[in-house]
Formats: structure tokens, sequence, C-alpha cells
């Protein structure tokens, strides 16, 4: 959707000490399965704490154009009544999905495996970004494929009329690939498998359990091998969805590199394939306490308390990148505000987001004052203790670059301005009136 939205320049300014609670959206990955897992269930889903930002919400018109009911009954609050695995009616338009990888992709996937045929396309941001990485796979349950030169949207898929299970191995560490994986392995008898080197977020593979599925994870020499049973009946849920750790990290990092701040963020998901940014944070000095730890909808959440504080840098292994892949770039801005070097590895899956999101860091931490050097995999900023600011940044329609650099603003001796904060409504629809309620001098 921020495809059409007019751009929106948005400055932000050093503001005093953020105090108060800092209650983010719900998650954007727990809110599109829920939303497809529903469509694809037989029975109604209640879901509440919905992300109703514009990726989710492009989710769930497309579910509609499926066959689906999709209704909003209250702030949060859908329900979907689903047509069963297998079930999914041609869609009559083009698929939209805006601005959004991970609808695109799981979407694509869930219907490869049904004898209808779909066209997908998004915005210029998606347009760019590689789509092979799913459609190879879901070729190989008998999908046959039809994509712009390079992979690119819009791709039209042909379901598959007898579909064949499928074992296969990720080629790069993505949650995206391996959910396209398994969202067609529903609906092919037998067993499909999906092999990870590197864990990579989990959601799918507990809702799938949730929705009535029957799948298994087990740690061999091979990595992570997902097995899943075709064919399940699956059930209407309720589906609490929790607060997403990756819009945490806006107000997180905010009050730890502005002067006195300190901010709760309350019910945020702990889930262990989603907290590389919360480990690297506490290594470099962070104070943050997390408080009730319990469970909800199936997820570890808690509710953090954050207060300003003096950070060093450190080294972020490869290892932890899939952990915490959507927030390098607010860890770049972070890193700015600590003492020393900070380094990031195996980050090369950022140069394929919405935007080429080390190439648009770097270029904007360094216009506002900042040492960075990059390689084709790594990031790392020199840390000064401070920023000096007073430059516009360009986001590149991507929300995470936009958020990044309004938060930097906050702490940096001048002004930072971005050329265009329209997308942050893909995920993070209320982050200016929410920043705002802290104390952030955020204006646009
Ligand atoms: O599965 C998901 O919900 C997501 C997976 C990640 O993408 P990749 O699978 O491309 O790493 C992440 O960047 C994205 O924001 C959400
Ligand atoms: C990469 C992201 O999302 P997506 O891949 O769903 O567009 C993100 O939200 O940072």
């Amino acid at each position: 959707m921020s495809h059409s939205a007019e751009p929106k320049p948005m400055t932000a300014h050093r503001s005093g000490a953020l105090k108060g609670d800092a209650a983010v959206p719900g998650d954007k990955s727990i809110s599109h399965r829920a939303l497809i897992l529903g469509a694809l269930a037989v029975g109604e889903t209640k879901i509440t704490g919905l992300l109703e930002g514009e990726d989710v919400i492009d989710t769930a018109k497309a579910m509609r154009a499926f066959g689906a009911k999709v209704e909003r009954t209250g702030e949060g609050a859908w329900t979907v009544n689903g047509v069963g695995v297998g079930g999914f009616a041609e869609p009559e338009g083009v698929i939209d999905c805006g601005n959004s990888g991970t609808g695109v992709r799981l979407i694509m996937g869930a219907m490869a495996t049904t004898p209808i045929t779909a066209t997908f396309t998004g915005d210029a941001s998606l347009s760019r970004r590689p789509m092979g990485r799913v459609t190879d796979p879901v070729a190989l349950f008998g999908a046959e494929i039809s994509a712009r030169e390079g992979g690119l949207l819009p791709v039209t898929i042909k379901g598959a009329v007898d579909p064949v299970p499928v074992r296969y191995t990720t080629p790069v560490a993505s949650a995206q690939i391996k959910s396209a994986v398994l969202f067609a392995g529903l609906n092919a008898p037998g067993e499909t498998v999906v092999i990870e080197k590197e864990a990579t977020r989990d959601h799918t593979e507990r809702m799938f359990a949730g929705f009535g599925a029957t799948i298994r994870t087990e740690v061999t020499d091979e990595g992570h091998v997902i097995t899943l049973t075709g064919r399940p009946e699956l059930k209407g849920q309720t589906v609490a969805v929790p607060r997403d750790p990756s819009s945490a990290a806006f107000p997180v990092a905010a009050a730890l590199i502005v002067p006195g701040s300190e901010i709760r963020v309350p019910g945020v998901s702990r889930n262990p394939t989603r907290d590389g940014l919360y480990v690297t944070l506490l290594e470099m000095g962070a104070d943050i306490t997390f408080e009730n730890t319990r469970e909800e909808g199936g997820e570890p959440v808690a509710d953090l308390v954050v207060r300003h504080s003096k950070l060093k840098g450190v080294s972020v292994p490869a290892e932890r990148a899939a952990s915490m892949i959507d927030e390098f770039p607010i860890l770049s801005v972070v890193a700015c505000f600590a003492e020393g070097a900070t380094v990031m590895n195996g980050v090369a899956e950022l140069r394929v987001k919405e935007s080429d999101r080390i190439d648009a860091m770097a270029v904007g931490l360094r216009a506002n004052g900042a040492s960075v050097d990059e390689t084709r995999d790594s990031m790392t900023v020199h840390g000064t203790g401070s920023l000096k600011g007073g430059a516009c940044a360009v986001t590149h329609l991507d929300h995470r670059i936009a958020m990044s650099f309004l938060v930097a603003g906050l702490a940096s001796d001048q002004p930072i301005s971005v050329d265009d904060g329209a997308p942050i409504m893909t995920s993070f629809p209320v982050f200016l009136p929410l920043m705002s309620a802290l104390g952030a001098k955020i204006e646009g």
C-alpha cells in the first residue's frame, strides 16, 4: 500500500529524557501467519492484537481474494472463516502485496499446491527483491512459475494439480523461504521436509502445530530438520498476537541513547529465534531488565524496563544474525552512541530487504558524522558516544531505515531528517504518537 502514498518528510530533534510506557503493536510475522493459517483452517479463527500495519492489511485482503471471510471486529480484533487446506479459490484480480516480502512469499507458498492460478505484484521496493528463492522450491511441488527477468515480480503461479512432497535445504538463512515451503507442503500428500543450517524464526512451526498440523523439528548434523505431514485438517483457533520485538527495538534504542530516559515496554515476545538484538544490547552494557516473564499465545513474553546506558562496542557473531535480522539498522544507530567499534558479521541478507540496508545506513550515518565501514556481508560502526546529525537520510521505501534515523535524531547534536517516513505505516502505524507520548520530538 505504501507504494501509492505521498512521500512524507519527517524530522527528529534532540529530546529530553524519555519516560513512560511504550505498548508497541502486535508482531508482524505472527500477524501474517495467523491470517493465512486462519484462511486455510476449517471454522473460525479469532485473532486479537493483530498488527494493523499496511503489510498485514495487504495479507488480509489477499486472503479474501482467495475465498476466506476476513472481518475486523474491533481494534486489533479480527475473525477469519477459512476454506480448509486445498480450498483456496482462484482470485479474480492481481494480488498486490504492497511492501511486504513476508506477505508475498508466504502466500505464494500457500497457493502453489492448489490447482488455481494467481499473479502477484508489489510496490517499487518489493519489485526489486528476489522471488526465485521461493518460486524455485515451490516449483519442485509441481507448480508452474513465470516471473519477470531475474525472478522479480510480477510473478504468476499456476498451482500444482497433483502436488508431490518436497525435501528442501534452504540456501540462505530465511524464515520466509522455510515458511513458503511449509505452507506449500500443507496440501502435498506425504511428508515435506525443510532443512536449515541455521535456525530462523520459528513462528510457522509453532502456529502450524497450534492449528492441528503434525510438524516436528530435529537437530541433526544437517542442521534443523523440519518435517511436516501434508493434508492435515487445520481447525480455527484463538490467536493472541504478542507485541513485536522488532518494533519494540525503536523505543528501546531511543531510551538507551537519550540521557535520563527510563521506559517500560510491556508484553514483548522473547522468542529465542527473535532475541538477538536484546542479547547484543546486554553485551554492550545496556540497562534492560526483563520482568514478569510468562507465556502468551504460545510465545514467551516479558515486560522490558530500559534505562539510558553507557554502552561499549561489541562484535556480533554471524550465527546470531538470523535472530536479529531486522534489527541491524537500529543497532547501527545505537553503535554510534557506544564507545568503540561495533562489528556486525554475516549480514549479507540485509542487502535484499526493503532496501540495501547496509548501504542505506552507511550512507545516512556518514552524512550525519559517523564513521562506518562495510563489506559485502558486514558493517562496522566506529562509535564515539555521540552523533553530529544535521543531514537528511534517504529511506528508499524502507520503514526500518526511516525509524532508525528518526531515533538517531533524538540524541544527535543537530536534528536528523528522513526524506520519506510514509513506509513506517507498513509495520508500526503508531510509531509517531507512541514516541511523542514518551517525550520524543519528532515532526512530520
Ligand atoms: O518470516 C518472517 O516473518 C520474516 C523473515 C525475515 O525475512 P527473511 O526470511 O528474508 O530473512 C524478516 O526479515 C522479515 O521481516 C519477516
Ligand atoms: C524485512 C522486513 O519485512 P518483509 O521482508 O516482510 O518485507 C522487515 O520488516 O524488516
